[in-house]
C-alpha cells in the first residue's frame, strides 16, 4: 500500500500592493476567525502603521517588542492571555513576526502577517528564527493565515532591508543545489515542486533586478510576491530545505561568531556565492550569482558586510557543524580550501 501522506499548510489570504493596510479589517473577517486579535509589533512599525490596523480591529491590544528573546515570546503569550486575545496580528520586519508566529504556536492560535520589511522569507514562512545566547534556535511552526503586504510602506523601509530581502531569495539557487545533492549522496527526502518553485522564484528575481531600485514602489511588489513564493515552496517542502542551503549553515555561524553580524540576506548572500563555487567550481556559475547580487545592490564580500576575512573564514570552516543538513559543505571545508575559496571569489 501506498504510504506516505502529506499535509501542506499555507497562508489564505495573501494581499500585495499599494495601501492594501487599510483592507487587513475586512482580509481577516474572511478568514472567519472568532474573538479579538492581539497586536504584536515594534516601535517603529507601531508609529508607522500601528494607529490604521488598531482602527480596523474592535477593543484590539498591543504589545511592543524591542528585540528577539525567548522572554519576549513569553510576554506576548502573558498579554494574549490577559487581553483574551484569539488570535495575533503581527505588524513590522522579521522580529516581532518571528515572535507572534511563536507566541501563537505556542497559545494554539492563528497569527496574520503585516510585514513592514521585505528583509527575508521568515515573513511568510512557517519557521521562526529566535537567539538565545550564542545560538539561533529555527523553530518549525505554522505560517501565517494572511500575510498583507502593504508596498507603500515596505518601500519606504532602509533599502538595505530590501535588498537583504532579494539577496535571500537569491541564495535560493545554492540552498537547491545542496538539497539535490543530499538526496543523491544521503537520500534526503527531496520534493520536485519545491525545489522547482524555489529556483524559479529566484529566477524571477534575477530577471527583474533591473526594477529592483531605490524609490521605486514596484521593488517592494517584486520583492514581497518573491517571499511569499519561497515560503510556500517551504510550506509544500514542509522544511526550510527550499530555501535553506550551506548558505544559511554560513549565515547563522556568522551570526554566533561574528562581533557585529550582517543582515540575514546579506550573508547568505556572500554565502551563496562561497557555496556555488564549491558546487562548480571557478568556471561556475558563483560569477552570476555575485553580479545579481552586484545588480539589486546587496554585499558580495566580507568587507561590504563588515566582517573581518578571518571570521567569514572560520564561518565558512565550521558552519557544517551546526545543523544536522547535509549539504556541499559535507564533513568540512579546511581551511586553505576555505582561504582559496574566499580569495578566488574576492570575497576576501
Ligand atoms: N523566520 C526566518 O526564517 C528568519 C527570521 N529572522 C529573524 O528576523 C529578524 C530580523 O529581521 P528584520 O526584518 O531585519 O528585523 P526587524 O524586525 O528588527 O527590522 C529591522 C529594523 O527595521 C525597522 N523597520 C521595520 N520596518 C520598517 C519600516 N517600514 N520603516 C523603517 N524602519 C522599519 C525596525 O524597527 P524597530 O527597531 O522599531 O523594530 C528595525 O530597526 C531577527 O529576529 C531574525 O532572527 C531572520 C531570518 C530568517
Ligand atoms: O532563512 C530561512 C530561509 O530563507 C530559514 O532557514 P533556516 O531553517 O535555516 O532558519
Ligand atoms: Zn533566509
Amino acid at each position: 500500500m501506498f504510504a506516505k501522506s502529506t499535509w501542506i499548510k499555507l497562508p489564505r489570504n495573501v494581499l500585495v500592493g499599494h495601501g492594501v493596510l487599510d483592507d487587513a479589517g475586512t482580509a481577516v473577517a474572511e478568514l472567519s476567525l472568532a474573538g479579538t486579535p492581539l497586536l504584536v509589533t515594534s516601535p517603529t512599525p507601531n508609529e508607522l502603521a500601528g494607529d490604521r490596523l488598531r482602527a480596523q480591529f474592535d477593543g484590539v491590544e498591543t504589545v511592543t517588542v524591542d528585540s528577539a528573546s525567548f522572554g519576549a515570546v513569553a510576554e506576548i503569550v502573558e498579554a494574549a492571555e490577559a487581553a483574551g486575545a484569539t488570535f495575533l496580528v503581527a505588524l513590522g520586519g522579521g522580529k516581532p513576526i518571528d515572535l507572534a508566529k511563536m507566541a501563537a504556536d505556542e497559545l494554539g492560535v492563528g497569527f496574520v502577517s503585516v510585514p513592514t520589511a521585505a528583509s527575508h522569507d521568515g515573513i511568510v514562512s512557517g519557521r521562526s528564527s529566535i537567539p538565545e545566547g550564542d545560538t539561533r534556535h529555527s523553530v518549525a511552526a505554522d505560517p501565517p493565515l494572511a500575510v498583507i503586504a502593504d508596498t507603500e510602506i515596505m518601500a519606504n523601509a532602509p533599502w538595505e532591508l530590501t535588498t537583504a530581502g532579494c539577496a535571500d531569495i537569491i541564495s535560493n539557487y545554492t540552498a537547491v543545489k545542496d538539497w539535490r545533492l543530499a538526496r543523491r549522496l544521503k537520500n534526503v527526502e527531496y520534493s520536485e515542486y519545491a525545489g522547482a518553485l524555489s529556483e524559479m522564484t529566484a529566477e524571477m528575481l534575477v530577471d527583474n533586478a533591473d526594477s529592483i531600485k531605490q524609490g521605486l514602489e514596484e521593488s517592494a511588489w517584486i520583492v514581497s510576491k518573491a517571499l511569499v513564493s519561497s515560503g510556500v515552496a517551504m510550506s509544500i517542502a514542509g522544511s526550510s530545505r527550499p530555501a535553506s542551503g550551506a548558505e544559511h549553515l554560513f549565515s547563522h555561524q556568522l551570526d554566533r561568531i561574528a562581533e557585529s553580524p550582517g543582515l540575514h540576506g546579506h550573508q547568505v548572500g556572500v554565502g551563496s556565492i562561497l557555496t556555488e563555487f564549491l558546487h562548480t567550481g571557478e568556471n561556475g556559475q558563483w560569477r552570476a550569482i555575485r553580479d545579481a547580487l552586484t545588480a539589486i545592490g546587496a554585499p558580495t564580500t566580507a568587507a561590504e558586510l563588515g566582517i573581518d576575512d578571518e571570521t567569514v573564514i572560520e564561518a565558512l570552516t565550521t558552519a557544517h557543524t551546526i545543523r544536522d543538513r547535509y549539504t556541499i559543505l559535507g564533513d568540512g571545508v579546511n581551511e586553505d580550501a576555505a582561504i582559496e575559496v574566499a580569495s578566488f571569489t574576492g570575497v576576501i
